[in-house]
């Protein structure tokens, strides 16, 4: 499209850092997606699983992905700043460090039962493919925290509400949830008690 068809920033009602940004997002997205491979019946049949693992391969689009949730962050949740990313285990471990060093945030885990030392807290769910228990260690958030929760899909929403339950035991304040893809059908969003952010199009 030539840039005389193109609207600019004020006729379209945003400052013109906010289109730039929109138009920055909204490119890093179109690379991101290209990357993804799904493989049918994988871990059991009826699962088309989602592969994130080539964004990881790239450093090109692993800088993509991380730049593109700071993008989606410092332009939502009211401009407040999250003071922790917790990642889930184990795929929210390849995002939530980077993520958290990129926005100056702490990073905490939520880890499948038994691996984390320490008084913990500890939470049952039930996933799109068993059940599981996470937990934390009691003293990762402290009351009044910032946090945002990170993980690669959401499916059922199991796993994310969980984790937003566990930080809430502790009194954290949950501004939201972010993946980079959403099992639309399952409609996981609905159990989570904070708005959800998904940064690609899903599975319908
Ligand atoms: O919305 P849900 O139905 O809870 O499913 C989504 C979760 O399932 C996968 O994790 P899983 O524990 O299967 O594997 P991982 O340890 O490789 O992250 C995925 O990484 C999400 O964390
Ligand atoms: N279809 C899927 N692909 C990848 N990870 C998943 N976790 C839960 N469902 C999944
Ligand atoms: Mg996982």
């Amino acid at each position: 499209m030539s840039s005389s068809t193109l609207p600019d920033a004020s006729q379209v009602g945003l400052p013109a850092s906010d289109a730039a940004s929109a138009a920055e997002l909204a490119s890093l997205k179109v690379r991101l997606r290209a990357a993804l491979r799904q493989f049918p019946d994988f871990p059991s049949p009826g699962i088309l699983f989602e592969d994130i693992l080539p964004i990881f391969a790239d450093p090109s689009l692993h800088e993509a992905l991380i730049r593109s949730l700071e993008l989606h962050i410092t332009a939502n949740y009211g401009g407040q700043k999250p003071d922790v990313i917790v990642g889930l285990e184990a795929r929210g471990f390849l995002i939530g460090p980077s993520l958290a060093l990129r926005l100056g945030a702490s990073f905490v885990p939520v880890r499948k039962q038994g691996k984390l030392p320490g008084p913990c807290e500890t939470q049952g769910y039930e996933k799109e493919y068993g059940q599981d228990f996470f937990q934390m260690q009691a003293d990762s958030i402290k009351p009044g925290q910032k946090v945002l929760v990170i993980d690669d899909i959401i499916a059922t929403g199991g796993s994310a509400k969980a984790g937003g339950e566990l930080i809430q035991k502790m009194g954290g304040d949950l501004l939201g949830f972010i993946f980079i893809l959403e099992l639309e059908f399952l409609h996981g969003r609905d159990k989570l008690p904070a708005p959800v952010y998904t940064l690609l199009s899903g599975q319908a």
